[in-house]
């Protein structure tokens, strides 16, 4: 069932269209990644669907319903985003004692487990925080609210590899005894890749990708060898991309059949999967390249369309 309706949605910024006619759905209950380049239209396509934005056209759908100033959408939403305010002295522990009031669900008693384990100073002022701690606030909030549909958009800025970890790990527990639908934009894609159950890759406001994690690990592979041999065999199929080395080469390609890879080992060609974040990289890039051959946003090659959703 899906949580999320987006049909045909374009936001504009003066000449600037930052969300470019998407169309999308958000399953309930699954961990989302939203991964795009900066600028890409992650966190406007977030504001448009928490309600704090109006779109230029299109509609959306959440719960069932526009989510602009909807008390019945609004309420089932948590939105974590770095530039959070709050008001002035406002200490850490004021956001603590307030957040039962905004969110139904929220468990009072996993919220100071992870005040103990972020090390949260619960009595400093909210704007004495250093930049990690406020990251940490954030992320204690988005995970102890348990709302519904959760968004994180780019919840961890300053955040140290350890205090990371432990949000990786909390999301994930936690998300097992008490799923809800969750929205991570980040950068950090090898980390978190284990953690998405679906992939959307936005770039220049238009969406690349929409399918299930698990169906694009495997819907690429490098091959690597000699510029030669790797040439020979790229021939004729879709190339994500080439990166070449005096008389070495690599290229990442879409899916390759069994009879392919063997092709590829008889060249003498290494074949390695590619991690998401790489894959992340080669589609943009093919988009970049496509959009600047047609002067228009990219479409990506045939092959990879079957990583997208069917419109
Ligand atoms: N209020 C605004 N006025 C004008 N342009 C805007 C406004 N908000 C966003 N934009 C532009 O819209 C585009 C999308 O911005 P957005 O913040 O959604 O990107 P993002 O994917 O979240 O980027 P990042 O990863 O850098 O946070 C960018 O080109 C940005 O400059």
């Amino acid at each position: 069932m899906s949580v999320v309706e987006i049909a045909n949605l374009t936001k504009r910024y003066g000449s600037v269209l930052a969300v470019n006619d998407v169309t999308l759905s958000l399953e309930q209950d699954i961990i989302h990644g939203l991964l795009g380049r900066n600028g890409a239209g992650k966190t406007t396509l977030m504001q448009l669907l928490t309600g704090q934005d109006f779109a230029s056209s299109g509609s959306i759908s959440v719960f069932g319903a526009p989510p602009v100033e909807n008390a019945r959408v609004l309420q089932n939403i948590c939105f974590i985003k770095e530039s959070q305010k709050y008001p002035e002295d406002f200490r850490a522990k004021h956001v603590f004692t307030n957040a039962p009031l905004f969110f139904e669900n929220w468990d009072s008693a996993f919220a100071e487990q992870l005040v103990a384990e972020f090390r949260l100073p619960l009595n400093r002022r909210i704007k004495k925080l250093s930049r990690g701690q406020l990251s940490s606030l954030g992320v204690i909030v988005g995970l102890a609210s348990r709302a519904p549909l959760t968004f994180f958009d780019e919840p961890y800025l300053g955040l140290d590899a350890v205090a990371r970890q432990l949000f990786y790990d909390r999301l994930l527990e936690d998300f097992a005894e008490h799923p809800r639908t969750v929205i991570l934009s980040t950068h950090l894609i090898d980390e978190v890749q284990n953690l998405l159950q679906h992939v959307i890759v936005i770039d220049e406001g238009r969406i690349l990708v929409d399918s299930d994690a698990e169906e694009l690990r495997g819907s690429a592979t490098t091959v690597a060898g000699t510029a030669r041999a790797v040439d020979a065999f790229t021939l004729g199929r879709t190339v994500l991309s080439r990166q070449g080395l005096g008389a070495l080469a690599q290229a990442t390609l879409s899916r390759l059949s069994d009879e392919d890879r063997a092709a590829a080992a008889a060249a003498g060609l290494d074949i390695t999967p590619v991690s998401l974040q790489q894959l992340v990289v080669s589609l943009s890039e093919t988009a970049q390249a496509a959009s600047a051959h047609s002067g228009t946003s990219a479409q990506l090659g045939t092959s990879t369309t079957s990583t997208q959703r069917e419109k």
